[in-house]
């Protein structure tokens, strides 16, 4: 199943400059292990946002669920979810 993803980045300013650094360190880490396993084949940064557009291609919306809830930034996100289907005019469907 492909879902598209909309992640909001809102870091409080408050926090520990080393506690935020470690955070988005395991947050990239944690991507790129997705990235490298197929699950999440696509990642935009959104022009002038600390915000991302993502693909993920998963087995269920249990599993993005997962997925996302164990994201580093997790507690600092705002997520929004659209699955997708295959669109009768794609030449590739
Ligand atoms: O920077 C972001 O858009 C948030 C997050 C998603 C992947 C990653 O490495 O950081």
């Amino acid at each position: 199943m492909l879902f598209h993803v909309r992640m909001d980045v809102r870091i409080p300013h408050d926090l520990d400059p080393k506690v935020r650094a470690a955070t988005v360190a395991r947050e990239k880490a944690y991507s790129q292990e997705l990235q490298r396993a197929g699950k999440w084949p696509h990642i935009w940064r959104i022009v002038g946002e600390y915000s991302n557009y993502s693909i993920f291609e998963v087995e269920s919306g249990d599993e993005l669920h997962q997925i996302l809830s164990d994201l580093p930034l997790f507690p600092y996100m705002d997520i929004a979810v659209t699955p997708l289907a295959t669109h009768p005019s794609d030449i590739h469907g």
